[in-house]
């Protein structure tokens, strides 16, 4: 650590700080800003390895074989917290200078709340860790179904019949019906298992858990125990109806969940509870048990956490056909969006930073009308599940675990000028989500006439796999892209991607960049600032939150306008607001390899769900 960090963390100092936290697939971490913006310092608790008698893989648990059931602990996400304030104190960051907190979930994945966790969570002090007052008690199912669940077939079936097809679907609720989104998930289980539902208090998100345990303890805050769920992580539910301005929960829909009974879907809809429709509201201040344990000051606020994709779009302004790529446990590409334009082939967000207006009258718009916007209303994203964890499998069977060999094999197989891959594969090792429900390891090889065979094996596995996985991931995301981009530029499929921003752990990997550079013809950047892009953009959203409920005439400014001035007052911007760092421009003769390659590929990708 530097002096200028060492000083910003002096618990003498007046500077205010601000918090994000972030509990993904693998890992919760925490992120510590200046107001400036400046990233101060970063923790991180990993699930297998600081947790391990939670006995998880990747941070999941593996339901019956064929199931297709994974899932987590509900206690591994509380406790986490727990080891994530030891680690605070041991690090001796200046908690008291804290002036709000904002958190991120790893999407889709429901928390179940017991008819008692309200005053549980009410009476939590600093005297005991929290999974200790809190206890299996508090929730009604012990587990959190993870985003990489594929139980649901059945369920995601019913939903699109219900409304009409996919398409149907999507035009209501941003997706068509996909297997770890929410409301699929919690038919299920209400089928399985109907008298623990019954016992349901809420049902959260993981975002609007981590908001709860913010404010566990007692928040002096209207009352509410468990937090309502962020609009933007809504989205990811098949339920939320944002079709029109009014939005809310879709009623056809509740009625399917709960059972096609009237006062079954009412309190379905009040178990759900109450949406944020503003992500920089002010929901409450940070509990006893954080003032208790931590000393954070009784002031310091708390405003709704998102999902943790929506979180990671905060970190960086992105402008018009760029995109942001987060390489964490999931592959997904983020590109921002001005409208709704609803697809079977990509997933349609609001926006995770929008202000609101307070009631229908105000605005004009209907009860969530809205009276400022951000600079892109939606966001657009494609979601794969066999993202690092696959990579990782390849690398640990062909490369002996080591990301160098993984890399160096990468490298002397990139299409030489003139020339094509040799070697293809996918890698559906998970049922995936593009294209959807594949399955299974399929490899090709191509012979001197440039015939595509299937193969068992490759004849040199670790120099092929490496190389053959990572370009038909990336090759995936530049088949897709375009449909997006032709959906938000008015019918101009002329260009593609300009620029992409490379996130997530993987994004370490500088091979991994410049392949993408490659193939998706554009640069890579990464920002300057190097950091957890999630739990950073939830500190910002955070620090968004701070100016709006403090700053006198500030209360309704744009989390766009509020950032990009809070950057330029510090010195983290001497060279002009935020900051990137070009990680790998596109190799003009691999790229045209590539984009001659793409029609052979996207036939491989039919042949291999074909089984062929
Ligand atoms: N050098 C590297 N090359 C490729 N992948 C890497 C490298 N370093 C880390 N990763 C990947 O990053 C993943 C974790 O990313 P992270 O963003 O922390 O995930 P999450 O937020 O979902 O818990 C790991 O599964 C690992 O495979
Ligand atoms: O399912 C999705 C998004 O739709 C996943 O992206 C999860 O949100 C988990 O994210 P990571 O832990 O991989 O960042």
């Amino acid at each position: 650590m530097d002096s200028s960090t060492t000083k910003s963390l002096s618990p003498d100092s007046n500077e205010p700080l601000f918090l994000g936290i972030d509990v993904s697939t693998q890992s919760t971490k925490a992120s510590l800003l200046s107001s400036s913006l400046e990233l101060l310092s970063e923790l991180a608790i990993n699930f297998d390895r600081d947790l391990p008698h939670y006995k998880t893989s990747g941070g999941v648990l593996t339901g019956s074989a064929g199931s297709g059931e994974i899932h987590s602990p509900a206690l591994m996400a509380v406790e986490s917290l727990d080891l994530l304030a030891e680690k605070i104190l041991a690090a001796g960051w200046p908690t008291q200078r804290v002036k709000a907190v904002s958190a991120a979930g790893q999407q889709h994945a429901s928390v179940y709340w017991s008819r008692r966790a309200p005053e549980m969570l009410r009476s939590v002090n600093g005297s005991k860790r929290l999974v200790d007052q809190l206890g299996s008690q508090a929730f009604s199912r012990a587990v959190i179904p993870n985003w990489q669940d594929s139980s649901t077939t059945a369920e995601c079936k019913a939903f699109e019949a219900h409304l009409g097809g996919p398409t149907a679907l999507a035009k209501i609720t941003g997706s068509k019906a996909y297997e770890r989104f929410t409301g699929p998930q919690i038919m299920r289980w209400r089928r399985e298992e109907p008298e623990a539902y019954e016992q349901t208090e809420r049902i959260g998100l993981v975002s609007s858990m981590v908001t709860t345990l913010l404010c566990a303890g007692g928040d002096g805050q209207d009352g509410e125990e468990i937090k309502g769920i962020d609009e933007s992580d809504a989205c990811g539910m098949n339920l939320w109806d944002l079709s029109t301005p009014k939005r809310g929960w879709s009623r056809p829909l509740l009625e399917l969940v709960a059972g096609d009974d009237a006062a079954a879907a009412d309190e379905l809809a009040r178990k759900l509870g109450a949406v944020e429709s503003d992500g920089g509201r002010i929901v409450g201040r940070i509990g006893r048990w954080w003032q208790e344990k931590l000393n954070f000051s009784p002031d310091c606020l708390v405003c709704p956490a998102t999902g943790d994709n929506p979180a990671t779009l905060l970190s960086l302004a992105l402008a018009p056909r760029e995109a942001m790529v987060s390489l964490g446990t999931s592959d997904t590409l983020l590109i921002p969006a001005p409208s709704f334009e609803p697809s079977e082939a990509f997933h349609v967000f609001y926006h995770p930073a929008r202000v609101a207006g307070r009631n229908a009258s105000e605005s004009g718009e209907g009860e969530q009308g809205e009276v400022v916007e951000t600079s892109s209303r939606y966001f657009n994203m494609l979601v794969y599940k066999n993202g690092s964890l696959a990579r990782e499998a390849v690398r640990d069977k062909y490369c002996a675990s080591s990301w160098q060999e993984f890399d160096r094999a990468v490298r002397s197989a990139w299409p030489a000028r003139g020339s094509a891959p040799q070697h293809m594969g996918f890698y559906w090792f998970k049922e995936e989500i593009i294209p959807p429900n594949a399955k299974g390891v399929h490899l090709y090889t191509s012979s001197k006439d440039s015939q595509w065979s299937s193969a068992e094996e490759f004849e040199a596995p670790g120099a092929t796999h490496p190389h053959s996985i990572i370009s038909s991931q990336l090759l995936s995301f530049k088949s897709r892209v375009g449909a997006i981009l032709h959906e938000n530029a008015g019918g101009d499929n002329e260009g593609g991607l300009v620029r992409i921003h490379a996130t997530g752990g993987a994004s370490s990997n500088q091979t991994l960049l410049e392949t993408m550079a490659d193939v998706l013809a554009c640069p890579v950047v990464r920002p300057q600032q190097q950091g957890n892009a999630c739990s950073v953009g939830a500190a910002l959203k955070a620090r968004w939150a701070w100016e709006r409920a403090t700053k006198p005439g500030r209360e309704r400014v744009a989390f766009d306008v509020c950032v990009e001035e809070a950057r330029k007052e510090g010195e983290a911007a001497e060279q002009g607001g935020q900051k990137v760092k070009l990680a790998a421009e596109p190799d003009e003769a691999r790229t045209d390899c590539w984009r001659r390659f793409l029609p052979t590929w996207e036939e491989l990708e039919r042949r291999a769900l074909r089984g062929e």
